[in-house]
């Protein structure tokens, strides 16, 4: 724990780095797999579970919680850390993926984005500097600038023009955030699939000094060799001592290959998602539990887990309460796939640390082929 923002590489393995953030409301273990804490829960679990299952830092997205219960009425209830009762780190993203991808976008000019609310119809208008505000008034540890996450696929000049228009909007976040020594606010890296837009985009925020940066942009509907590629193209030209996220990534598959590439923090809506629709991760891959092959098969989802959810209750049961859309199957199903996804992540830790991670990757990739026994 610290009073500025610090980020140490403690020890690599080829491109795969481990490394701690240190941070006044805690430290982040990097590789890190953040929970999404969409409007301010993560979604069927308790906080408590979800910090005894290894999570250092959550996510919250600033889109939702500006609309409800609004930026000023959650820095009045004591700021977001208080309200949802986390005491370590938040990131919160800016909210431009939302409001492209789930409210009515009603303008985007070089002011910023104006949509309207999908919960109410109401009309907002959010700049780079209004949604530094909203992060602030959040409480937010770590903040992420404004930009414009284009949709794949794209024409080179529409990903040109909207990575453009994000580095700018870059510069106008840093002045905007100005200096808060314990908070950070991170540059996000656009270009589409298009490699010298990607490496512009880099070079250009690096030049910015920002305390880290994320790879955005990706994870939009290309192919997973895509994203990699992407991935290979940028990170040479990130700054090698920031703190390197890639947002909304991934399945563990993605989440391996990405850290064998040099990624140090995750986020992903896909083991709460997955989990409250009948999907569980786990050391051999995945099960669907809506599946009927499930319906008489006394076994646990993993009897060597650590987490409950997945140790002491019957996959009969599971697929039982998945198929009667009962509560507690996405609750027990989120458990698990959270325990696994912060496991994963443990793992990819601890092989950093001793030099052996593509023998772990490889092993771990092996046991999901190997399939459910
Ligand atoms: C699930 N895929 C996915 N891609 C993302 C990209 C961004 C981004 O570029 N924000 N500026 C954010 C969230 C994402 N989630």
């Amino acid at each position: 724990m610290t009073e500025t923002f610090q980020f140490k590489l403690t020890a690599t393995d080829g491109k795969a780095r481990r490394g701690e953030v240190s941070m006044p409301r805690g430290t982040i273990r990097t590789p890190a797999f953040m929970p999404v804490g969409t409007v301010g829960t993560v979604k069927a679990m308790y906080l408590d579970q979800v910090r005894d299952l290894g999570a250092d830092i959550i996510l919250g997205n600033t889109y939702h919680l500006m609309l409800r219960p609004g930026a000023e009425r959650v820095a009045r209830l004591g700021g977001l850390h208080e309200l949802i009762r986390w005491k370590h780190p938040i990131l919160t993203d800016s909210g431009g993926f939302q409001v492209m991808s789930l409210s009515g976008l009603r303008k985007l000019d070089e002011q910023g984005v104006t949509f309207k609310s999908h919960v109410d119809g109401a009309l907002h208008h959010m700049s780079p500097e209004r949604s530094i505000e909203i992060q602030g008034l959040l409480g937010s540890d770590i903040q992420m600038q404004l930009d414009e996450c284009v949709a794949l696929p794209a024409s080179p000049k529409e990903i040109e023009r909207a990575m453009e228009m994000s580095l700018r909007w870059a510069e106008r976040c840093k002045v905007a955030f100005g200096d808060q020594p314990g908070k950070a606010m991170f540059g996000i890296v656009q270009g589409g699939d298009i490699p010298h837009l990607r490496v512009r985009s880099a070079q250009a925020l690096a030049a910015l000094d920002l305390k880290g940066y994320a790879i955005g942009g990706l994870a939009v509907g290309e192919p997973q060799e895509v994203m990699l590629d992407m991935i290979d193209t940028t990170i040479p030209h990130m700054p090698a001592e920031k703190p390197r996220y890639l947002m909304g990534v991934g399945t563990p598959d993605d989440m391996l290959k990405s850290v064998a590439r040099g990624v140090d923090m995750f986020d992903c809506v896909m083991p709460t998602r997955s989990g409250r629709h009948g999907l569980a991760f786990t050391r051999r891959g995945r099960i669907n539990l809506r599946n009927a092959r499930h319906a008489e098969d006394m076994r646990p989802l993993d009897e060597e887990s650590s987490c409950p959810a997945a140790r002491d209750y019957s996959r009969a049961y599971l697929h039982h309460l998945v198929r009667a859309n009962e509560s507690l199957g996405g609750m027990l199903l989120t458990w698990n796939n959270l325990s696994y996804y912060q496991d994963l992540m443990a793992g990819i830790r601890k092989a950093i640390e001793e030099g052996r991670f593509a023998d772990f990757m490889a092993q771990t990739q092996e046991e999901w082929a190997r399939g459910d026994l």
